[in-house]
């Protein structure tokens, strides 16, 4: 048995290749680098959905079109599901979208995650929902609908660059939930809520909050050797730091620099934020290096994501939400990918517990 599975390859796929020994992260047939400098999020999605849903000619109007669908379902939001933590009370809301194998069933399920997010930090503030703009990029209407102000062209900038940066990525621990619950012909939604549920732990999509969380414990670069140093000695992890593919940095972590520093470079962000994350990433990777010599960890793509979403103006208890908004395409084109070419995935465990005495 390979402990979690680490190197066994369990699908074959035309969406993306995580090439860990080079840092390079491809997606259908095209660089990250590529994508972000040329591409919107809503051309990421045409390209993942390629061959694996009907084409639509206009696809930013019918994700504008779903994201106009999906916000009724906002009226059901009460005291109860407020209380929760956002990607749970998301995923409740995501939860009443029937089962579909359609384009219209999966653009909903990619306009949920930022009609609910963007509504539902609305609601915590005590503030009235705004209701989507078909008309708008997905980036746009998605800031739009959370601060009620229209964005800027650097944040809707940044948002598109974050979505497409985080659209796909090979067989995550997510994305290979989405593809098990498609290989049983359970419907989308199903897919997307058992990956979703993946998604929130603090070792995968959960990691960019507790970015935050350590800056502040942090608080000023001088301390920061010391903190970081603490933390390991605890046995804790540092959070946005280790990959288990990567072997040398992942490449989202440049990308998403390079966002970070266009905000920064326009005033969105705090230049005394920026250096202290700096000097954070740059005692982590030395401490790593120091503590772990046996283990490449490098930058992964949760640290700079902290300091975007912050930048942006979402509340770090909702940032594994927006990290669906963007991987939720790539759940459903993997979703598609088992069900239109694979088999029902059931590997094998090996029983370890006491035997039975078997009668002769
Ligand atoms: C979108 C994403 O999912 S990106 C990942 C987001 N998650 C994080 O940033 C959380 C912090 N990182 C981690 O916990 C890990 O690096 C993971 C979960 C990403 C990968 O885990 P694995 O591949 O299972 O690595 P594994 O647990 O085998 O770690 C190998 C060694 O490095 C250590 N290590 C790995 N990452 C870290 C880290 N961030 N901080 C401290 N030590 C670490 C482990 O403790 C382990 O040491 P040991 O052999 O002495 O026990
Ligand atoms: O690939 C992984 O294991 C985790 C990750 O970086 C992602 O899902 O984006």
């Amino acid at each position: 048995m390979k402990s979690g599975l680490e190197d066994v390859v369990a699908a074959e796929t035309r969406l993306s290749d995580v090439d860990g020994a080079h840092g390079r992260l491809i997606i259908r047939g095209h660089s990250l680098d590529d994508l972000v400098g040329h591409s919107t999020y809503e051309d990421v999605i045409a390209l993942l959905f390629d061959g694996y849903f009907a084409s639509e000619a206009d696809l930013p109007r019918a994700l504008g079109k779903a994201r106009s669908e999906v916000f009724a379902h906002l009226a059901v939001v009460d005291a109860s599901l407020l209380a929760l933590p956002p990607v749970d009370a998301m995923r409740a809301l995501l939860a009443r979208l029937p089962d579909g194998e359609d384009l219209p069933s999966a653009l909903r399920l990619i306009a949920g995650p930022a009609v609910f997010t963007a509504g539902l930090i609305r609601l915590r503030q005590g503030l009235d929902v705004i209701a989507p703009d078909a008309s708008m990029s997905h980036a746009a209407d998605t800031l739009r609908m959370t601060h009620g102000t229209v964005p800027s062209p650097e944040q809707t900038a940044a948002l598109d660059r974050y979505l497409m940066t985080v659209s796909d990525h090979g067989l995550n621990a997510s994305t290979f939930a989405s593809r098990v619950v498609a290989s049983t012909q359970a419907g989308l939604t199903s897919s997307v809520l058992a990956a979703l549920s993946a998604l929130k732990g603090p070792l995968h999509g959960g990691a960019p909050g507790p970015v935050l969380d350590a800056l502040d414990g942090v608080g000023s670069p001088d301390n920061a050797s010391a903190w970081l140093e603490a933390a390991l000695a605890r046995g804790d992890r540092l959070m946005g730091f280790g990959h288990r593919v990567y072997r040398v940095r992942d490449p989202r972590a440049d990308a998403l620099k390079t966002a970070v520093r266009l905000l920064a470079n326009g005033g969105a962000i705090d230049p005394a934020r920026l250096a202290l994350a700096e000097a954070v990433e740059a005692a982590a990777l030395d401490l790593l290096k120091r503590k772990k010599p046996d283990r490449a960890l490098d930058t992964n793509v949760e640290f700079y994501t902290a300091l975007l979403l912050e930048a942006l103006g979402f509340p770090r208890e909702t940032f594994t939400c927006v990290f669906a908004m963007g991987r939720t395409s790539g759940w459903l084109a993997h979703a598609r990918e088992q069900a239109l070419t694979g088999r029902l995935i059931r590997p094998m465990s090996v029983y370890v517990g006491p035997s039975v005495a078997v009668a002769a």
